[in-house]
């Protein structure tokens, strides 16, 4: 009998009952599938644990509860647990009650079942469970450092980690002239602050591994293409450089801002740098239904350069398969925002190793890389940061938006957490609040925004092969003109809700016809990579009647501009796309995007979402907003994800 069944571990607990309950594996199972039925975990974590004792017998309840917690925190982004936070604020850390029923009261939360309990608790119950990994033996969970992990993404993270570690320890020659080319592709400005862009070339020259940050149109892929071509002229041979995005649609945007930055380069300068840019699935040769990939340590890509692109949406797993499957001497670079919201999978990989790069934090080492290529000093971006600060340079001043912009002041003063945002609004015009009376408000942009693709759509198009491509691709681009995005993903104000709402508006106006569930107009987004397809998760396509056979099909723009008509019921894992989460909007861009926020306050509305939501928007951005008062506390509330990165 093992000594949670003896009762002495609750000897100083307050509440009997839940000490009960963690004593007795029947009633924490029975626990378990009351909450799954609540819908507040998934059926999977409530499972998880049955599954591993099925493998091997674990006694103690207490372990099932945090292996199907862990489960549950993998499913919302977390790595892992940190057991001091879970110790701390159980309920807040878990979600639990989620989002939609955090107002009503339980007497089986988190909290209640675990008051009581102290670090030792949890130390001693994992650390006697056959569940736990130890040297010997790979068991499912690891205990590090009072971090719980699922074994697959501790290894992961230790990989990442490791990786890293070893790319940033080299310091790789430079070519002889290289100051003379880099001053001649960033001439010399009157600016008061350190040209971060040469900085940032002079940097990723030299690493193996580099991380150029910046929010929207800060230049990262100006940078980048002037970092290509210098290596290019530095290496004594053709180098094979290669670009990747995580998404097909972060691949197209990639693909044309590549090209609109080598047609601003001299001609000679540019000739060996791609503009094809592969998702990261494709680029590693994914495995049909395998988590594993073609290249891995023992197959390793072929390339000498390898630029990644919207590297905040990188999960850790793929950034662990990607680590490992470069070649021991090939250089990496990624390009991403570290301020936006984090990948859908777990990890916030970008943003927890960008952690202080606002900073600086370079070494004396570092700024000896660096200072020669600076005509202003660069002492006080000296500090005692991280390795990776040591490989990262963050890129400052916004060339896309100028001081007249609403939408860069906006996305700025969201960012460092500036109450005063909101009141940005009555001072641009590329900016609105609409407060207020919001379904009349949302049904009024989302008709203006939607219906001149619409209408395009019902002038028909040729038959010919061009006329039917000139057509459609006018209809998608149309379409990428306007984007409503939303924060939830259930209820009248998540996707569900505003799909269904929205289509009925759109059928009243004459506009589509939605009485089948697929209808000419229809937009949806793929909810899944299918390799088959060569479609990718958060790919959007439009359902169009084909000139040609006059049947429904639903046609998307793949990474080199091409189109794909793919007939609907190929389509399996598609979801409306009338509204979309910010979280799917990323790696997207839309010249106008209207953000509708729920009127009830909720955890999920941060200070990251907002950001990332606006920086979606090239043009115009309205927020709708029953309550205002929820601005404030979305800016003031930030997203933390656990991981030991
Ligand atoms: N140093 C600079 N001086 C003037 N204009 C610049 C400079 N750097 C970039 N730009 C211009 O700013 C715009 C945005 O640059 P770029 O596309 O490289 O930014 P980005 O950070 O990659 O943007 P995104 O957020 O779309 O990824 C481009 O029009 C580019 O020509």
């Amino acid at each position: 009998m093992s000594q949670y069944e003896q009762g002495d571990l609750f000897a100083a607990a307050a509440k009997p009952a839940q000490a009960m309950l963690l004593q007795d594996l029947t009633q924490l199972q029975a626990l378990l599938q009351r909450w799954a039925q609540r819908r507040w975990l998934r059926a999977l974590d409530a499972q998880l644990p049955q599954t591993l004792h099925q493998l091997a017998t674990e006694p103690n309840a207490l372990v099932w509860l945090l292996t199907a917690l862990l489960c549950h925190q993998y499913g919302r982004g977390h790595s892992c647990i940190l057991l001091q936070d879970l110790l701390d604020d159980p309920d807040g850390l878990l979600s639990l009650p989620p989002q939609n029923q955090f107002l009503q009261r339980f007497s089986d939360r988190p909290s209640q079942l675990l008051s009581g309990m102290g670090m030792a608790d949890y130390r001693q119950a994992l650390q006697g469970s056959r569940w736990l990994s130890t040297d010997a033996d790979a068991a499912p969970l690891v205990l590090n450092d009072n971090r719980l992990y699922l074994r697959r993404l501790y290894q992961a993270e230790q990989l990442v980690k490791q990786q890293i570690s070893q790319r940033v320890a080299a310091v790789l020659p430079l070519a002889p002239d290289v100051a003379g080319q880099l001053n001649r592709l960033f001439p010399a400005t009157a600016h008061s602050e350190p040209d971060w862009q040469k900085l940032a070339c002079a940097m990723a020259l030299q690493r193996r591994f580099a991380i150029i940050t910046g929010g929207p149109g800060t230049g990262k892929t100006t940078t980048v293409v002037k970092l290509l071509a210098l290596l290019q002229q530095g290496a004594a041979g053709k180098l094979q450089i290669k670009l990747a995005a995580p998404t097909g649609k972060a691949a197209v945007r990639l693909t044309e801002s590549i090209s609109g930055a080598l047609s601003r380069l001299p001609a000679e300068l540019t000739a060996a740098i791609p503009t094809e840019v592969a998702t990261l699935h494709r680029l590693l040769g994914a495995l049909p239904n395998r988590r594993s990939f073609k290249h891995h340590s023992d197959n390793p890509l072929q390339l000498d350069v390898l630029v990644v692109d919207e590297a905040s949406m990188v999960d850790l797993e793929m950034m662990a398969a990607l680590l490992s499957a470069m070649p021991a001497k090939a250089q990496l670079v990624l390009l991403g925002d570290k301020d936006q919201l984090s990948s859908v999978e777990a990890g916030s990989v970008l943003g927890d190793l960008c952690r202080g790069a606002d900073l600086g934090g370079y070494s004396a080492d570092t700024l000896a890389l660096l200072t020669p290529y600076s005509e202003l000093p660069l002492a006080t971006w000296q500090g005692s940061g991280t390795v990776l600060n040591q490989a990262t340079v963050m890129l400052r001043h916004s060339h896309r938006f100028d001081a007249g912009s609403g939408i860069g002041q906006l996305a700025a003063a969201v960012n460092c957490g500036d109450t005063k945002a909101p009141s940005l609004f009555s001072q641009f015009e590329d900016i609105t609040l609409l407060a207020g009376n919001t379904p009349l408000a949302l049904k009024a942009t989302v008709l203006a925004g939607y219906r001149q693709y619409l209408q395009l759509m019902q002038q028909s198009a040729d038959n010919t092969q061009s006329g039917r491509e000139q057509w459609a691709g006018a209809v998608l681009g149309s379409y990428s003109q306007f984007q409503l995005l939303c924060a939830l993903r259930s209820g009248d104000w998540g996707v569900e809700g505003l799909n269904l709402q929205i289509g009925q508006w759109l059928s009243s106006a004459g506009l589509i016809d939605a009485r089948q569930h697929w209808y000419a107009g229809r937009p949806v987004m793929m909810q899944r990579n299918n390799y088959g397809l060569g479609l990718m998760n958060g790919d959007i396509g439009i359902t169009l009647p084909d000139p040609q056979s006059g049947q429904l099909r639903v046609v998307f723009q793949l990474s080199d501009g091409t189109l794909k008509w793919v007939l609907p019921s190929r389509l399996t894992e598609v979801e409306t796309a009338f509204a979309i989460t910010v979280h799917k909007s990323q790696g997207s861009e839309f010249n106008h995007c209207c953000l509708i926020l729920p009127p009830d306050n909720s955890p999920i509305l941060s200070r990251e979402l907002l950001y990332t939501g606006i920086t979606r928007a090239k043009q115009n951005f309205t927020l709708l907003c029953a309550n205002p008062a929820l601005l404030q506390q979305a800016i003031a509330r930030r997203v933390s994800r656990s991981s030991g990165l």
